[in-house]
């Protein structure tokens, strides 16, 4: 189901070779920002190659709300034409961010050091999920929040009418909590500065210095310390969004599980603060080629090539790494089942706070699919059953989470029977495309009743 939806069941059935091209979709979390910072920017940005799943097309929505003009011109063109910092103005209704803590977080950043309140809510995946990791740091700017227990949507924020610049050390590895304090100094004189312990996606740094703002990065013994001085004039921006990795995880995953298979997928981004899963499946042995490496847009850009993989093996996953994969972990577990030995992966707790209880989903579906897991409260190991892989035939339950849904699809491509998915609506939500593309490489889904 997607937030506005009925069930959408979908069976995947063990899938003959997937050859072919993948182009998957632009970046989720530089499409939300590109799409925040542009209307915070003076003047019109111009972005290419914008995703337009549902978690993005509801932060559109939110910058319209907060008055910035917002159009699409063609599939993947907009315009967005900014407010400039400090510019929001009061919105007329609530803030929906559907199904996105990348949205939600973001936009409760930015709009703190606003003098006006916002209420904001979601759908029931991300009512669920813990908002107090960013409402504290946001009170320390002068902010006030309300929200249900546990510091839950709907929450009301009383943006600071005098707002304050802020040091704060995140107490968890997240780019959304960083993030929305970042956003938060853009309004607030003075310099902001925000410590992370554990490096975490850089996109806020590098975007906003790409619209003007002042910001510096340093290690220090503390961590990474950000220094961002407020109230800069943003400078409108051509953005061309690169092809999201997190995306381009589901085929070449589905490639080095399903026999005979030989993909590309042209033109992913390969900044080392959301790479981890590809260095981790070469480290197990994955046929995962880089070809035509290159920059753009000052990023690491490079084709990825993947082939069935009948010889990987389990490895330790370093605990360091998960940051870099954070949103790569369900799908991992899935390949994890088709190499042999086990394959443990420590340092996870954050998994448990996403669209689902991500540990637990993927446990629970791939038991019901014939695998072992074990989990612990912050990791999860997978006993890979060599090249005879996952046996299949179970159903497993979405939980509102397209990763959730998106992996077990794949799952259902390499096993021995089909994997029923109770509701593959969330799909939509970053990869809208999703059951076309995989279609076209040689997948075989259908959509069942419910
Ligand atoms: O900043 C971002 O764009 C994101 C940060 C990560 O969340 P956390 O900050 O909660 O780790 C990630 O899981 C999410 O998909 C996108
Ligand atoms: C965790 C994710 O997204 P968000 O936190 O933005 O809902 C994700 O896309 O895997």
């Amino acid at each position: 189901m997607s937030s506005h939806g009925v069930p959408m069941p979908m069976i995947s059935h063990p899938a003959g070779p997937l050859t072919g091209r993948a182009e998957v979709p632009g970046d989720k979390s530089i499409s939300h920002r590109s799409l925040i910072f542009g209307a915070m920017a003076v003047g019109e940005t111009r972005i290419t190659g914008l995703l337009e799943g549902e978690d993005v097309l509801d932060t559109a929505k939110a910058m319209r709300a907060l008055g910035a003009e917002v159009v699409q011109h063609a599939p993947g063109e907009w315009s967005v034409h900014g407010v400039g910092v400090g510019g929001f103005a009061e919105p007329e209704d609530v803030i929906d961010c559907g199904n996105s803590g990348t949205g939600v977080r973001l936009i409760m950043g930015a709009v703190a050091t606003h003098d006006f309140a916002v209420t904001f809510t979601g759908d029931a995946s991300l009512r669920s999920r813990p908002m107090g990791r960013v409402s504290d740091p946001l009170a320390l700017f002068g902010a006030r929040a309300v929200g249900r227990a546990g510091g839950r949507l709907p929450m009301t924020l009383v943006g600071a009418s005098e707002p304050v610049p802020v040091r704060y050390v995140t107490p968890v590895p997240s780019a959304q909590v960083k993030s929305a304090v970042l956003l938060a100094g853009l309004n607030a004189p003075g310099q902001t500065v925000v410590i992370e312990k554990e490096a975490t996606r850089d996109h806020t740094e590098r975007m906003l210095a790409g619209f003007g703002a002042e910001i510096t990065v340093r290690e220090t013994e503390e961590g990474r310390e950000i220094t961002l001085t407020g109230q800069p004039e943003l400078k409108p921006q051509e953005i061309a969004v690169p092809r999201d990795p997190s995306s381009a995880a589901f085929p070449v995953c589905a490639a080095l599980i399903t026999p005979g298979s030989d993909v590309l997928v042209p033109g992913i981004g390969l900044n080392p603060t959301r790479a981890g899963l590809f260095t981790t499946l070469r480290e197990m042995g994955a046929d995962l080629s880089y070809e035509n490496e290159r920059e753009e847009g000052g990023e690491p850009v490079a084709d990825l090539r993947a082939k069935f993989s009948p010889d990987m093996k389990g490895i330790e996953v370093p605990a360091e790494r998960a940051a870099s994969m954070i949103d790569e972990y369900p799908i991992l577990s899935v390949v994890a089942c088709f190499a042999t030995g086990k394959t443990h992966c420590p340092g996870v707790k954050e998994l448990r706070v996403k669209e689902s209880d991500r540990i637990d989903a993927m446990a629970v579906g791939l038991r019901a699919n014939g695998a072992v897991v074990d989990e612990t409260e912050d990791s999860f190991t997978v006993h890979g059953m060599g090249p005879q892989g996952l046996p299949g035939g179970g159903e497993a339950q979405a939980r509102l989470d397209h990763r959730i849904a998106m992996a077990f699809l794949i799952a259902g491509m390499g096993a021995k029977a089909p994997v029923r998915v109770d509701d593959a609506g969330p799909v939509a939500t970053s990869f809208p495309i999703f059951e076309g593309l995989m279609g076209d490489l040689g997948a075989k889904l259908t959509r069942v009743n419910a």
